[in-house]
């Protein structure tokens, strides 16, 4: 890269106007860019706000039904589903995750029969079912891997068959890509995309998540045998080449903002459809700090998603997504 010297350069004039900040703009984000986030709970005509999440609900599947096509005439391409499960419906053996009738499989199905265009991606994982709030099974203190992947593949089957069209396995054990990628591929749903939950780590900017599907009671000690640690950086490129080798359509990282390196290696790395998780967290802090007035809580929001863009990604799956679509209409 060469560069003139003052004043044969002035990095200046290309910032002098909007018209010419527009025209040597690299980045830019766009409805198309967005996977919004959503909680479902049992129950008819209910909105319950989430007192961690300011502007977010768990609604009962009529309402949140309305919500999508909202969300899906605003222009977004895609949600991701969260089930909000009641305490006494949560066992150790998680059963629940894989009947074809629980509560987030019959939202898949109430959305993709009232909104077919909006993709549907789910959540694969066991701790809304799981008592000990484990994102897998549990024996003796300790989360099972191989058993895990067995009842993961039959959770990513049921939710195949309900219409799901992109799977987000979340819960990081070993192996869980590649058998759910056989098992979809036996079982017909040859379309059917997988988003890896590539690199994921043990963070603590899920804390209003959990609240939010009410895992928050039942989890004993943490994630970290299961998710990465927050000081690594290369675990994440060799999951990443691990669950693509496996069957994985498009990878993930999570938290957003704080791992913005690891979306930049990812990306530059694999060159494939890389996703970053705005998380709880980070949602909570920029609305917290807007409520009191500290920063301005829209330009933050956007510019905080423009920097997934910067950094690499294709995507975010952000709890803003209405927010931010409807602000980019109105230009
Ligand atoms: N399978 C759990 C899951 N799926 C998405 C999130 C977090 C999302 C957020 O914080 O917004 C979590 C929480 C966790 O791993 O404990």
């Amino acid at each position: 890269m060469s560069q003139g010297a003052f004043p044969a350069t002035r990095f200046r004039r290309t910032r002098s106007s909007a018209a010419l900040r527009a025209l040597t703009r690299q980045c830019t984000l766009g409805v198309d860019d967005l996977i919004w986030p959503v909680f479902v709970r049992e129950g008819e005509d209910i909105s319950e706000p989430i007192g961690a999440m300011p502007g977010v609900s768990r609604h009962s599947i009529d309402r949140l039904v309305e919500a999508v096509r909202e969300a899906a005439d605003l222009g977004i391409p895609a949600i991701c589903l969260f089930p909000y499960v009641d305490a006494s419906l949560k066992t150790e053996d998680c059963a629940l995750a894989w009947s074809a009738d629980n509560l987030s499989n019959r939202a898949i199905r109430a959305i993709k029969a009232a909104v077919p265009q909006i993709a549907v991606m789910t959540d694969v994982a066991l701790d809304p079912y799981n008592s000990l709030g484990h994102d897998g099974i549990v024996r003796g203190g300790r989360v099972i891997n191989d058993e895990t992947v067995e009842a993961l593949v039959k959770m990513a089957l049921a939710q195949a068959e309900a219409g799901a069209d992109i799977l987000g396995p979340s819960d990081m054990m070993d192996g869980r890509i590649g058998a759910m990628r056989r098992a979809l591929e036996a079982g017909g749903h040859v379309d059917v995309a997988i988003m890896s939950y590539g690199a994921k780590y043990a963070s603590s900017f899920y804390g209003p998540f959990r609240d939010a599907v009410g895992a928050s009671g039942a989890l004993t000690g943490d994630k970290k045998t299961y998710q990465m640690d927050p000081g690594n950086s290369d675990e994440a490129l060799r999951l990443i080449a691990r669950d693509l080798s496996e069957g994985a359509d498009m990878v993930m990282v999570k938290p957003g903002l704080p791992y913005l390196d690891i979306c930049r290696r990812v990306k530059d790395g694999f060159g494939v459809p890389t996703y970053a998780y705005q998380v709880s967290g980070e949602y909570a802090m920029i609305r917290a700090a807007a409520e009191r007035g500290w920063i301005d809580g829209d330009a933050v929001m956007e510019e905080s998603l423009l920097a997934f863009k910067r950094a690499g990604c294709d995507g975010i799956l952000t709890y803003f997504a209405p927010q931010i679509a409807a602000r980019l209409a109105a230009r």
